[in-house]
């Protein structure tokens, strides 16, 4: 298993280019099997979950070619109907394939998703409402057996603007009879993305972005091309770090619209922030700020992907700051492992408060998590001496090139 040896200290200064979004890609290239045809997906981030929804896709019988940061799905030759189980248990996106694999196949046999540890992740409400436009899915000994006579279009009212139930209920009515309207939709920037993907291969999808969502099912879909929005979680990563490191990053490839949340968040910290089109700078303050109270919320709230870079941040922040974490149940892990590094943070359910120290200390830690594990990189940049952190693939699984970025930004950081 890889680890990082950080020595901290050190301020990032430089340029970075932000690849796109593993939230985008991922739904987009599970919803490239329903098109039959040729999907040419560009700006493809180099990233673990990618290979795994390659693999997905080829075990099914797409062709698949990937070149550098582009991905060209021939999905026309599928021939197979199930999911082999240890692949879907590496990441939570392949239950995308569900309502995809309805859409086109009337059926298809997958295991429950794997993913991060960060409680509990129910599909409670996938199964609810792919059931609810016709699909019967049968529960038995960790797989779904899904088939359908034909999907229909539906009401369907959200229970919770759930990301993933979104994205599988908008693939599976995309060939469903009739129209489907999603209300309490969630609004994520990746929902609008997949929106625009799957409306470029013929699709009529209308109203993403907001929480209510048209689906007109339609029959035939059509060969395109389709280039991946920036991943707005990897902006706010780096510029949590040059926040942190008191350093000065400038940021490309971003949407600014997509980051406000974290913007504000970071200009609330004290970070100097100016953004010009799509790109912006960042510039680390003397001292950070606390914050009153920072409170996880779906999209166009502050993002529960960013809340563990931004403990890091506030654990050397001047006071102490409240964070409510309101969207997963047990995200709370590198808490324990910035512990060791000398924060101080008292955990209250799903609220942390954490008392800003001078500084932290180097120490060994280990990712238990993706963000978990950014958050434990970052501080070990600004801990005094040296942290290892271990389990590291964790962190591959959604940052490509982490340590040559970190590297070129200044950092000491070597892979072992
Ligand atoms: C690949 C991808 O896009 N992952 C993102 C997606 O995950 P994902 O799509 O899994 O997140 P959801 O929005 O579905 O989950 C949000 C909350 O709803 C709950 N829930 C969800 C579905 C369901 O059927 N039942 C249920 O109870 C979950 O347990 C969680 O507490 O959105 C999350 C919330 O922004 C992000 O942290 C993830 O990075
Ligand atoms: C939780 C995350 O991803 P996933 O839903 O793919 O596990 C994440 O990107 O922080």
């Amino acid at each position: 298993m890889e680890k990082y040896i950080i020595n901290g200290g050190c301020k990032l200064e430089g340029e970075i280019n932000i690849p796109g979004a593993k939230n985008s890609v991922l739904p987009i290239l599970a919803a490239s099997v329903i098109t039959g045809k040729t999907s040419t997906i560009s700006n493809i981030p180099n990233l673990k979950d990618v290979d795994i929804m390659v693999k997905l896709l080829s075990h099914l019988g797409a062709k698949v070619y990937h070149e550098g940061n582009i991905i060209t799905v021939d999905s026309s030759e599928i021939n197979k109907l199930y999911l082999p189980e240890d692949l879907v248990r590496e990441m939570r996106s392949s239950i995308i394939l569900m309502g995809a694999m309805l859409a086109r196949f009337k059926e298809v046999r997958i295991s429950y998703p794997g993913g991060c540890e960060i409680g509990p992740r129910p599909i409670d409400l996938h199964l609810k409402f792919l059931r609810q436009m016709g699909a019967e899915i049968e529960e038995a000994h960790g797989f779904l057996d899904c088939k359908t006579t034909g999907l229909k279009g539906c009401d369907i009212q959200l229970d919770y603007p759930s990301v993933g139930a979104t994205e599988n209920i908008i693939l599976a009515a995309v060939t469903a009879d009739g129209i489907t309207t999603i209300r309490n939709a969630a609004r994520e920037p990746e929902i609008i993305d997949l929106q625009n993907y799957i409306n470029k291969a013929g699709a009529r999808v209308t109203g993403a972005g907001s929480s209510v969502i048209t689906i007109e099912g339609i029959k035939n879909l059509n060969s395109c091309s389709h280039h991946i929005i920036p991943d707005r979680i990897v902006a706010g990563t780096y510029m949590t770090a040059a926040a942190i490191t008191k350093g000065e990053i400038i940021i490309k490839n971003i949407i600014s619209d997509h980051i406000q949340s974290i913007i504000a968040k970071l200009k609330e910290a004290g970070a100097i922030i100016y953004y010009n089109g799509n790109s912006l700078k960042v510039i680390g303050p003397n001292k950070l700020n606390s914050l009153e109270m920072l409170q996880t919320l779906p999209y166009p709230g502050f993002p529960t992907d960013m809340q563990a870079q931004m403990m890091a941040l506030l654990t050397i922040a001047n006071g102490t700051s409240i964070v409510n974490e309101t969207i997963f149940e047990n995200r709370f892990k590198h808490a324990e492992e910035l512990i060791k590094m000398g924060a101080k943070i008292k955990i209250f359910g799903n609220v942390a408060v954490i008392k800003g120290v001078k500084s932290l200390t180097g120490a060994k830690v280990f990712a238990s998590d993706l963000r978990g594990g950014a958050a434990l990189v970052l501080a070990g940049l600004i801990a005094q001496g040296t942290t290892e952190i271990g389990n590291i693939h964790h962190v591959n699984r959604g940052y490509e090139n982490m340590f040559l970025n970190l590297k070129s930004l200044g950092a000491s950081i070597e892979i072992v």
